[in-house]
This record gives structure tokens, C-alpha cells and sequence, in this order.
């Protein structure tokens, strides 16, 4: 699937969020959305799954405009991985299997079953299946999110910051599930975040939203150090670790 955002705006009241916003994200790709607190990351990806409606712009799915397309259609094609995870008193296996809600008609499937089982191994959430997640860490948690995003089989993955609360061997395991997922499947995923080491391990296109607007946008040679300078107010190096770029912070 190709996901594209054509020149979205958004504002909250009277407050200027998202300025004409556009990119293209191709199926297979991992694309990390970067910038400071506040600029607009969030906004961004609620706008492009329809929880919230741009003021201008469109967002298409394939070429179809996904505002004139309802609730459970969306779902079936992105699922959406909100920064912070909203926990009903379900079990575990019973959150994510609430992902195939959108392809479920009227009991779930074998293959339904299947999908969920087959996502709770792929997270190592085995001994939590019959566990309450009102009753999960916040890392936890964040791996149900993950599970019941992908179970949805989606065509688009859009993540809020989908290692916030993961230790690191956590977040290593997620990012790379995203990776294969977008490797392996026709899925495209977009992530927001605040590590940019993480981003340039395993994101393919990098987007810096400054000022409401894209300051800059490409591949991993985007990523240097006046274009950070510029976008977080910081001084950093990028060096080379085993031939792979690493941001390094000045002072
Ligand atoms: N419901 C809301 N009503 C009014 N303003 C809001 C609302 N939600 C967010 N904002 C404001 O919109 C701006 C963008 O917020 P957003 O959450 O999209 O930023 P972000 O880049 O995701 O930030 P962070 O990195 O801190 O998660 C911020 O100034 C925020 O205060």
C-alpha cells in the first residue's frame, strides 16, 4: 500500500499545529517521524489515520481519500499504536485478539485465533496471555499495543512512540519486529521518535517536523548534524560505529 499525506494542515481552536504537510511512505518502508516535544508528531499521525480531521489536506491509502472511508475500513487497513495505551479490564490474549475486531463478521476464526496466538509468541507475551492489563507495566502494555496492531494486518502501521517505555533489549525486539513486518509483508510503517540513534538503526526515511512544517526529509543522509542543530537546538557529531552512522552529542 502507498500511504500518501498531501499538503495536511491542522489546528487545535486557535492554536497552528501541522503547516501543509506532505509525504509518500512505500509499502515496505519504516519511516520515523522526528522533532522536539510539542512540534507536532502526535497531531500528525492522529490526522493521517482520521481520529482527527486536517483543516486542509487529504490522506490517501492507494490513491483512496481515507476521510470518505468509515471507522472499521480504516482500521482494516492501518493500525495505530497510541503513545499512551488505554487498558480495559481483558485479559491479554483478549486485547489482542480485539485486533481482528475490524476483519471479525460474526465469531472469531480459527485463523483469527491463530493471528493472536502467533503475535503473543512473536512478543514474548506468552506467560501474560491470561494476565489482566490493567494489571501490566507500562512496557508491557506497550507490547499488547504493538500485538493488537499487528494481528489487524494492516497494509499501514503508524506507531507513537512505540519504545517509550521498553528497556532496551525491548526496544531492540519491537523495532526489529517492525522492520521484518515491513520487510516481509505489504506493510509501510510510521513511527514517531525521540531516540535518533534508534531512528537511523532501523528507519529507512527520516522526516523532521520543525515549526509545524517538514524542515527536512529523505533517507539516512538527512540525518546530520546541522539539520539536528537546526531542528532540536543541540549540538551533535555523527561518527561512524561498524560503518553505521551514530549521533553523538556535543558538550
Ligand atoms: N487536544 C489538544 N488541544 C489543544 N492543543 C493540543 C492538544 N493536543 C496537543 N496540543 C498541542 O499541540 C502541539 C502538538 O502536540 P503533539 O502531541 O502533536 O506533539 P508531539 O510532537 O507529539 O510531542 P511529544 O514529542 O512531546 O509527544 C503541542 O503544542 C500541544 O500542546
Amino acid at each position: 500500500m502507498i500511504l500518501t499525506v498531501d499538503n495536511v494542515s491542522f489546528q487545535y481552536k486557535s492554536t497552528a499545529v501541522l503547516d501543509s504537510i506532505c509525504f509518500q511512505v512505500p509499502v515496505h518502508n519504516v519511516v520515523a517521524v522526528l522533532g522536539p516535544n510539542g512540534v507536532g508528531k502526535t497531531t500528525l499521525l492522529r490526522c493521517m489515520n482520521a481520529i482527527l480531521r486536517p483543516k486542509s489536506g487529504v490522506v490517501r491509502i492507494n490513491g483512496e481519500n481515507i476521510l470518505n472511508m468509515g471507522t472499521m475500513e480504516i482500521a482494516r487497513r492501518m493500525g495505530y499504536v497510541a503513545q499512551r495505551a488505554e487498558a480495559a479490564r481483558t485479559t491479554v490474549f483478549d486485547a489482542i485478539l480485539l485486533g481482528r475486531r475490524p476483519h471479525i463478521t460474526w465469531r472469531a476464526s480459527e485463523h483469527d485465533l491463530r493471528l493472536t496466538h502467533a503475535a503473543i509468541d512473536r512478543l514474548g507475551l506468552n506467560s501474560l496471555s491470561l494476565r489482566y492489563v490493567t494489571e501490566l507495566s507500562g512496557g508491557e502494555l506497550q507490547k499488547v499495543s504493538i500485538a493488537r496492531a499487528l494481528v489487524q494486518e494492516p497494509g499501514i502501521l503508524l506507531l507513537d512512540e512505540p519504545t517509550s517505555s521498553l528497556d532496551l533489549k525491548n526496544q531492540i525486539e519491537i523495532l526489529k519486529t517492525i522492520r521484518q513486518v515491513a520487510a516481509t509483508h505489504e506493510v509501510a510503517a510510521v513511527m514517531t521518535m525521540h531516540n535518533l540513534n534508534m531512528a537511523l538503526r532501523y528507519a529507512d526515511q527520516f522526516i523532521f517536523l520543525k515549526a509545524g512544517r517538514i524542515f527536512a526529509a529523505g533517507g539516512a543522509e538527512t540525518v546530520t548534524p546541522e539539520i539536528i542543530g537546526e531542528v532540536y537546538d543541540v549540538a551533535v557529531d555523527i561518527t561512524r560505529h561498524r560503518g553505521a552512522p551514530m549521533v553523538v552529542p556535543l558538550g
